[in-house]
């Protein structure tokens, strides 16, 4: 591997912040809280620091402090208390860092934790910033279309303030319609179609990918949200985006996805923006699937997160 610390537009130190985010309340599988874990055994802190940068670990938050003695359901939406209370202070620390002038990298946990990581750094960057969501699933469920009730499905409708409820109070909703971008999309269910057809937001779908190719689709995504390439970057990356014989140990695995070089274009595509401060790796779940299968998928999760830290090839 080589190095990495290029310039960047917004940032100052060469410091990334290791945020772990060892959340599960945003669905019902438990193994999602453990990723984070996984990958610091597997060396993430220390490949960051290979390729150039230091690295600010925090200790892992106990998610169970945060889960009060009850939580009823708002509409299908389970633990939306236990949701809005752990990430209210994940955001906390989220715009410590950034307000000290810090890259962070915020390792799920599901991807409700979202919510918290987009609103810390908003809350520092401001509203134009962009916000890059690599997926299967466009995860914009308002509190009452969800029909699995799993809040990891609505964290993009919170962020961007298509969903408004006082449970979720402290989230200020920053992120513009025009500046969000997916890419990886291939399970849609028909409410979220709805939204993202209302809010005329941008989507490049697998069949997108196959039609233009990785290359041309990331081009044009960044063409839509940062057209000068002068916008500060949020990407929150799912790894159900990736196909899942590449990262198979995670809770909604679906079919035809972006291959491993595919996923990696992505990131290092945003890398050479320069205008990349924070990013979100979730949804990786060390319970599941078979030893090789869980050690391949926290691979590729630090792999990810280097190549979008600006990790090149030559
Ligand atoms: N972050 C995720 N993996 N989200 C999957 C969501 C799946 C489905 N759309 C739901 O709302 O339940
Ligand atoms: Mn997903
Ligand atoms: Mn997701």
């Amino acid at each position: 591997m080589y190095s990495a610390v290029s310039d960047n537009k917004f940032v100052k130190s060469n410091t990334i912040a290791y945020i772990p985010a060892s959340f599960h309340g945003g669905q019902g599988k438990s193994g999602v809280d453990f990723a984070s874990k996984e990958l610091v055994k597997k060396g993430i802190c220390s490949q960051l620091e290979g390729i150039g940068y230091s690295v600010r670990q925090h200790e892992d938050t106990d998610c169970n402090e945060f889960k009060p003695a009850e939580d009823p359901q708002i509409f299908n939406a389970k633990n939306p208390i236990w949701v809005s209370e752990f990430n209210k202070h994940l955001s906390e620390q989220v715009a410590t860092e950034c307000r000290a002038g810090n890259r962070t990298v915020v390792v799920g946990g599901d991807h409700s934790v979202a919510i918290g990581s987009i609103n810390g750094t908003t809350s520092v960057y401001g509203d134009d910033m962009c916000l890059v969501w690599i997926d299967a699933h466009p995860d914009i469920h308002k509190l009452d279309t969800t029909e699995s009730g799993n809040i990891h499905g609505c964290p993009v409708s919170l962020s961007l303030g298509i969903e408004k409820n006082s449970t979720f109070g402290w989230v200020v909703p920053r992120i513009k319609k025009e500046r969000l971008v997916y890419i990886g999309l291939r399970d849609v269910d028909p409410k979220e179609a709805m939204i993202i057809r209302e809010n005329k937001i941008k989507a490049f779908s697998m069949t997108d990918v196959d039609r233009y190719g990785i290359g041309k689709v990331v081009e044009m995504a960044l063409d839509h949200v940062n057209p000068n390439r002068d916008l500060p970057i949020h990407l929150s990356f799912d790894v159900d985006a990736m196909d899942p014989t590449v990262t198979p140990a995670t809770g909604t695995p679906v079919r035809g996805g972006l291959t491993f070089r595919e996923g990696h274009y992505v990131c290092e595509a945003i890398a050479e923006t320069n205008c990349l401060v924070s990013m979100d790796l979730v949804e990786v779940n060390p319970f599941l699937g078979n030893e090789a299968e869980r050690d391949q998928t926290v691979t590729v999760g630090c792999s990810l997160i280097r190549s979008a830290f600006g990790e090149t090839l030559l």
